[in-house]
């Protein structure tokens, strides 16, 4: 029979640590003393003394090897919301999760930090200052959002004080920051085949978009407070800026930081949103001979074009949680690390 090591308190594993999130969290949990497992499919980068474990959330037995003396698991590992691949998403989302949460269990792990989505409740329609009671989307917009919400509820109803293993989910918003690979580079690419000159809607939507740092924040306070006797154990909290600001003004700051044009003329959103879905139907209808990505999704059009925006009270009431970056500093320095992508003079 194999030995089992002695969870220690400082010791954990990042599922998902090679990601944008990911990466973060593991930088910051080194800079507070903690000794830290990466788990991910694969290797981004090195830092001493953090160990690399590659391979797939799916496998128990390479989980386990990586949970040897863990005691508490950070899961922030997800196929990427564009990939649009369902049977992906169901395979790692909740297929893999359940994996995961046996893994974490037969190795003694004691507490587990869930990355779930603001967007669990999102169903394309407004959300204003969304608190986490809402329900859960019953027609989520994507097969991600989809998983998630599977994935968030098979977490928190693995909680249990008895058995000593506590869990907590994260619901963060439009992450952003330096090496993000989403929001800039698609939103650059965009600019640069000339199609950021409309906007969608009023241009009055307001949105949460969260600077990284800050959802780490949330993510280490709530590992630290997740006690037997406290409230966090088997609950959700929103993480955001807690500024929401509005959906086109944010785009805008963003690419007149990088020397392109913002987007100056209107159309109506309810005329794209349908432009959007016939486009869509479209491609369905194609794609078993040819294969297409459209920019204008229905998704992506309901992002841009409707409120969604969280509170998060209840994370500030119980584990003291304020955001550590404004978004204007964090926009500055989103900008500043983006120099590649400059618009040529
Ligand atoms: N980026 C955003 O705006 C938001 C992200 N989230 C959540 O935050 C988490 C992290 O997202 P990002 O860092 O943006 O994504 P990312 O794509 O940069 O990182 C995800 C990581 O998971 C790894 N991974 C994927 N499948 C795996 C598998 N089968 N086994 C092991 N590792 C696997 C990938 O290799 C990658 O390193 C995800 O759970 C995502 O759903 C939630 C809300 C907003
Ligand atoms: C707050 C939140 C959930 C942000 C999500 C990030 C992405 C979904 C966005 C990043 C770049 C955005 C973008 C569009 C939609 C939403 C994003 C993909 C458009 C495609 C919307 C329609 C346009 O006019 C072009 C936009 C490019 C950037």
């Amino acid at each position: 029979m194999a030995t089992r090591i002695r969870p220690s308190s400082k010791r954990c594993a990042v599922i998902g640590g090679s990601g944008f999130l990911g990466r973060y969290l593991v930088e910051q949990l080194v800079d507070r003393g903690y000794s830290v497992s990466v788990f991910d499919i694969r290797q981004g980068y090195e830092i001493p003394g953090v160990t690399f474990h590659q391979g797939d959330l799916c496998d128990k037995q390479a989980l386990l090897a990586a949970l040897q003396g863990v005691s508490l698991v950070f899961h922030c590992a997800s196929p990427a919301p564009s990939c649009d691949d369902r049977a992906l998403f169901h395979r790692v989302n909740i297929d893999g999760t359940q994996t995961v949460l046996k893994a974490c269990q037969e190795a003694g792990v004691q507490k587990m930090v869930l990355t779930s989505s603001a967007s669990v409740v999102y169903e394309g329609t407004d959300i204003k200052d969304g608190k986490e009671d809402l329900p859960y989307a019953k027609k989520p917009i994507d097969y991600y959002t989809e998983t998630k919400i599977q994935q968030e509820r098979l977490v928190l109803e693995a909680c249990d004080t008895e058995k000593g293993f506590l869990t907590v989910a994260i619901r963060p918003h439009g992450i952003f920051g330096p090496r993000d690979p989403q929001l800039v580079p698609i939103l650059v690419d965009t600019a640069r085949r000339g199609k950021m000159k409309f906007i969608i809607g009023d241009g009055k939507n307001l949105v949460d978009f969260t600077f990284v740092e800050n959802v780490v924040h949330g993510h280490i306070l709530a590992a630290e407070r997740l006690r037997p006797e406290s409230p966090l154990c088997g609950k959700a909290y929103h993480i955001t800026n807690d500024e929401p600001v509005y959906f086109w003004d944010f785009m805008s700051q963003v690419l007149v930081g990088l020397g392109y044009d913002p987007p100056k003329y209107r159309l109506p959103y309810q005329l794209v949103y349908v432009l959007a879905m016939v486009l869509w139907l479209l491609v369905l209808f194609l794609r078993p001979v040819l294969q297409l990505r459209p920019t204008f999704t229905p998704m992506r059009v309901a992002l841009a074009g409707t409120h969604h925006f969280y509170s998060c009270a209840r994370a500030k009431q119980d584990m003291g949680y304020q955001p550590l970056v404004s978004l204007k500093d964090g926009i500055a320095r989103t900008v500043e690390s983006y120099a590649h992508l400059r618009k040529a003079a």
